[in-house]
């Protein structure tokens, strides 16, 4: 596992296809850090009022992968659409995979497996399997990684570099965990986001006003991670720490930690999400 910015020593060119919630998630976080230049990112998204937002970052922009220059000899081709349409975009890289070119194609599409590109593109081709998450734009992403055998230690470390700019990577080896990875860092975000909300609802309903219930949701919800974080302890250590026996805790965990509770609902989710990635990599 590595951290931190990761700046990367040699210039790298990148192409980022598709600039949605996840790509544009990713660019903050590599032009925020310094990791990569503007003039290095080349972004082909068909959404104009996306591509109006890349362009607000200083990065070359193109409606089409037609329109990338001619002589572009990019170290990175990353995919960031929807599992859905990356059938219909692959080929249109397929030139950057011809033998010798040197580029590492990336793809950040939940399910879908390498030897979908191994199929599609150039036979050799480096493909990197990556699952990161949103809060990459902040530098606090989970990135998991996965490569096929034609990636390069060099093309590894560039691409685990311009990864830890967004946040902790690891690195596995056996790609069927893939899956579970979305299912857990990869769709996770969205699960806190949901406590956050659903604390505040709480909150609101036993009587709190709107802006404070928000604020103490969030800040509880930031502070006890950073905490769990920093601390180095196990979090159900630091859960029995905020428990007073008979206490105002212990109502509350009597409820959450019953059979049924939520670490049976999160169990069911995260299945849930699990399959799905099944699903979408056929
Ligand atoms: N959103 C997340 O939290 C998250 C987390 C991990 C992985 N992912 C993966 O990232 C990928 C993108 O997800 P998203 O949430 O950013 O979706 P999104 O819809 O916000 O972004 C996808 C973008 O791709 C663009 N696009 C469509 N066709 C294109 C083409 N031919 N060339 C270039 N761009 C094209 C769309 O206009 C869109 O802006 C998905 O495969 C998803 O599984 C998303
Ligand atoms: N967002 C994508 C989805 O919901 C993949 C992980 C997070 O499918």
């Amino acid at each position: 596992m590595i951290t931190g910015t990761g700046l990367i020593s040699q210039p790298t060119s990148v192409v980022l296809a598709g600039c949605g919630n996840m790509g544009f998630a990713m660019l903050r976080g590599w032009l925020a850090t310094g990791t990569l230049k503007p003039q290095d990112v080349h972004v082909v998204e068909p959404l104009d009022a996306l591509l109006l937002r890349a362009d607000g970052q200083g990065v070359n922009t193109y409606s089409t992968a037609a329109a990338l220059p001619g002589d572009l000899m990019p170290d990175i081709v990353i995919f960031a659409v929807k599992p859905q349409v990356i059938g219909d975009v692959i080929g249109d890289y397929l030139r950057f995979s011809q033998p010798g070119r040197g580029t590492t194609f990336v793809s950040v599409a939940a399910g879908v497996p390498i030897a979908r590109f191994e199929r599609e593109l150039a036979p050799g081709a480096p493909v990197i399997r990556v699952m990161p998450n949103t809060p990459a734009a902040v530098g606090e992403g989970a990135m998991v990684m996965c490569a096929n055998a034609h990636v390069t230690d060099r093309q590894r470390k560039t691409v685990e570099r311009l990864m830890a700019a967004s946040g902790e990577v690891t690195e596995i080896g056996d790609e069927a965990l893939m899956d579970a990875v979305t299912a857990v860092s990869g769709s996770g975000p969205a699960y806190v986001f949901h406590l956050i909300e659903a604390l505040t609802e709480a909150g609101k309903a036993v009587g709190l006003p709107d802006d404070i219930a928000g604020r103490l949701a969030l800040q509880t919800v930031h502070g006890a991670a950073r905490y769990a974080h920093q601390s180095g302890e196990d979090p159900g250590t630091l859960r029995e720490q905020v428990t007073s026996p008979n206490g105002t805790t212990a109502a509350a965990l009597g409820v959450l930690m019953r059979p049924d509770g939520l670490a049976a609902l999160l169990e069911e989710a995260v299945r849930a999400a699990r399959d799905r990635a099944i699903e979408l990599g056929r």
